[in-house]
């Protein structure tokens, strides 16, 4: 049977670049986008469009849809990946921080789905799946504002997914702990980054961003009658 369509935003590093990778062994045809289109081209996957996306950028992120179906036919599976963590504390933090989270994690998210919902609810077929948090379930030390961005997505997947259901489509969460990637490097605070290091480190270890790739596969491969709403997938030895 020949594979479908499967988009993923933030594929240039991390758990997005994991995905294409096990998508892509899948024999899935993938438009990847993110900004640093260098590391996307690098991954040199097969039936692959690259592009170079803002994904806040609602008309460019449109446009590369558009220009995948052309060439691959419609989006079976959109993966919004996309996310930054900027961690602080609000009394302290630049709200230019907080903006951009709300901005790439949530606002991002919503034109994603908006992007490919109306085509699939015609189909009767499709999956979106959001890369929310267990931080999307919890609270966390210094995370209060991307604790928001991602109590969010939750609220918006599981909201969104009640809307569809009837129609056929899918709308999922994975709710990841801790995975070794770069997300944290872009917190503005050395005393928040050596506090977080030194927790993975306590736990002995983390995720790696194939754990949540393997997930993701998993959910999407059920029938597409059976729907994984949520995943909560942390470190056996995380606590919180
Ligand atoms: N690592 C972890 O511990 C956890 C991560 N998550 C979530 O997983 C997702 C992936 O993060 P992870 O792999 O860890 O981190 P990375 O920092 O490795 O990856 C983040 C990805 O998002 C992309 N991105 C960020 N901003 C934009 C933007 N404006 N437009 C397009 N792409 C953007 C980056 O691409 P580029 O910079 O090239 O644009 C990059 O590919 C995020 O949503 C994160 O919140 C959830 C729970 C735990
Ligand atoms: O989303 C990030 C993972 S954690 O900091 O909440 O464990």
């Amino acid at each position: 049977m020949k594979k479908t369509l499967v988009v993923i935003t933030g594929a240039s590093s991390g758990i997005g670049a994991a995905m294409a990778k096990r998508f892509s062994e899948e024999g899935h045809p993938l438009l990847l986008v993110a900004r640093r289109l260098n590391n996307i081209q690098a991954l040199n996957l097969p039936n692959t469009l690259c592009r170079e996306v803002d994904v806040t950028d609602r008309v460019a992120f449109d446009s590369a849809i558009k220009d995948a179906q052309a060439q691959y036919g419609p989006v079976d599976c959109l993966i919004n990946n996309a996310g930054v963590m900027l961690l602080g504390q609000i009394e302290s933090q630049d709200p230019a921080e907080w903006r951009k989270m709300f901005d790439v994690n949530v606002l991002a998210l919503m034109n994603g789905m908006q992007a490919v919902l109306e085509d699939m609810k015609a189909r009767h077929s499709g999956t979106i799946i959001n890369i929310s948090s267990i931080a999307g379930k919890k609270s966390f030390a210094n995370h209060a504002a991307y604790c928001g961005t991602k109590f969010a997505v939750s609220a918006i997947t599981e909201n969104v997914r009640e809307e569809v259901a009837d129609s056929g489509v899918r709308i999922m969460a994975i709710c990841p702990g801790a995975v070794e990637t770069e997300l944290l490097g872009h917190t503005t605070s050395k005393e928040i980054i050596d506090g977080y290091e030194a927790w993975k480190t306590s736990m002995g270890g983390v995720l790696v961003p194939d754990d949540i790739a393997r997930t993701a596969v998993f959910m999407y491969t059920q029938p597409q009658g059976v729907n994984i709403r949520d995943v909560a997938i942390t470190a056996t030895r995380q606590q919180p």
